[in-house]
Order: structure tokens, then C-alpha cells, then sequence
């Protein structure tokens, strides 16, 4: 399996008995689990954008949740959730855009007309992807999940200015890698297949990416996606 990138000494997530943080005292926090790849989402993004001591993270025991997170920070009670100038906001995708536009560091959307024209599309897809794939682990997946794949490899032919989706590294890698890794780590362990075999941009994009530390640090170790995906979507494995 893949090694991991070297993680920065990450702070352990915070559990029913754990205290709040001082909360809405100016900091500000993103509430994330680590094993969730709607938060990494937001992590890799905050990480990119080198804003690792402006924004806090603050990693929560989905399986033994504070109650304050739920009754104090987020109602929803999901992560991830940015605390930031008196209001709690939430939704990875909304993040992402969100971490973008009101902090420092390189922009993670181009502003290229014809590139966010795609990049809206892209992100307006990626649930649907990442259903599809879902959806392909209750029959043949490796035959029901060829079309998202291609779909993938067909948005990395768009724009030949990089190896990413919209040429050069942007939230709309930010917003497909979380599912993409899981996705490729479960076929090659599970089915022996490789998802990228026969796709070369595909490859190549996972190359690309796996050099950036922004992202390599929220990796999540591959044989607790392995285990994490056989009890909860794959029983009969
Ligand atoms: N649409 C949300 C989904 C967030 C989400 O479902 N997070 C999961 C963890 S991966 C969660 O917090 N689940 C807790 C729960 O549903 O109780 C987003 O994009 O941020």
C-alpha cells in the first residue's frame, strides 16, 4: 500500500469527556474528523493556502462526540464546520470556497473565463461521482464505476497547461481527491483492480498530487479506509 506523507504532530480528536475550546473568543477553528473526506476537503485547502496558523484545527470523535459540539458550535452536528469571525459556517464545498475568498495565500480558483466555466461544472458534479461510486459497490463495481472514472479522465484531457482538472492545482482536485483515494485504495485492496490502469491522465493527476504536502498530510491510513469501507459498505467482502 502507499506509504503516507509525513503528517505534521496532529492534535487528538476531542471526545465526549473533552472541555470545549474557548469558543467565538476570535480564533478561528475547523472542526474536522480525521477519517472524514468531506473535511479533508477543507483541510487540504487550508493547508494549500499555507494558513496552518490562522486556522485552528480542531479534529472531533465522530464516534463519541462531544454534546457541545451539536448544542454550541454546529446544530447540524456534522464536520467538518469553520468557526470564524463569530459564525459557524458548514458544507465542504461552501468551505472550500469560502477558506478561498476571505483569507490569504494563492487562489485556488483561476479566473481563466473558459477554466471556471468547467471548474463550476466539475464541482457541481462531484456528488453525483461520488454517489456513482457508492452505488457500484452493491454490483459488478469495477464494470459500474468505469463510467465515473472515464468521466474523470476525460475532465484531465480538457486543459493540457498541467496535470490537474483545470491545469493547475485547484479546489475542483480539492473537492474529487478525498473520494477518488478512497475509491482507489478500496478497488486495488479489495477488487485488484487499478483504477487507473488504461488512464493515463488519471495516473498522472495521482502523481501530481501525491507530491503535495498540503494533501499528503490528510491522508488517512489506507487499511483503515479498507476496513472502514468492508464493515460499512462492503459486508459480504
Ligand atoms: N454535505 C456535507 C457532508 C458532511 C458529512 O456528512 N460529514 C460526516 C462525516 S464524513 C458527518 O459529520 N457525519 C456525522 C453525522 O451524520 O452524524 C459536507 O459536504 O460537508
Amino acid at each position: 500500500m502507499a506509504s503516507l506523507g509525513v503528517r505534521p504532530v496532529l492534535p487528538p480528536p476531542l471526545t465526549s469527556i473533552s472541555d470545549p475550546p474557548p469558543l467565538f473568543d476570535g480564533t478561528t477553528r475547523l472542526y474536522i474528523s480525521y477519517s472524514c473526506p468531506y473535511a479533508q476537503r477543507v483541510w487540504i485547502a487550508r493547508n494549500y493556502k499555507g494558513l496552518q496558523d490562522k486556522i485552528n484545527l480542531v479534529p472531533i470523535n465522530l464516534q463519541d462526540r462531544p454534546a457541545w459540539y451539536k448544542e454550541k458550535v454546529y446544530p447540524e452536528n456534522k464536520v467538518p464546520s469553520l468557526e470564524h469571525n463569530g459564525k459557524v459556517l458548514g458544507e465542504s464545498l461552501d468551505l472550500i470556497k469560502y477558506v478561498d475568498a476571505n483569507f490569504e495565500g494563492t487562489p485556488l480558483f483561476p479566473s481563466d473565463p473558459a477554466k471556471k466555466e468547467f471548474g463550476e461544472q466539475l464541482i457541481s458534479h462531484v456528488d453525483t461521482f461520488s454517489k456513482d461510486l457508492f452505488v457500484s459497490l452493491k454490483g459488478d463495481a469495477v464494470q459500474q464505476a468505469s463510467p465515473a472514472f472515464e468521466y474523470l479522465e476525460n475532465a484531465l484531457g480538457k486543459f493540457d497547461d498541467g496535470p490537474f482538472l483545470l491545469g493547475q492545482f485547484s479546489l475542483v482536485d480539492i473537492a474529487y481527491i478525498p473520494f477518488v483515494e478512497r475509491f482507489q485504495i478500496v478497488f486495488a485492496e479489495v477488487f485488484k483492480h487499478d483504477i487507473t490502469e488504461g488512464r493515463p491522465k488519471l495516473a498522472t493527476w495521482f502523481e501530481e498530487l501525491n507530491k503535495l504536502n498540503a494533501y499528503t498530510e490528510t491522508r488517512v491510513d489506507p487499511q483503515e479506509i479498507v476496513d472502514l469501507f468492508k464493515k460499512r459498505f462492503l459486508p459480504q467482502q
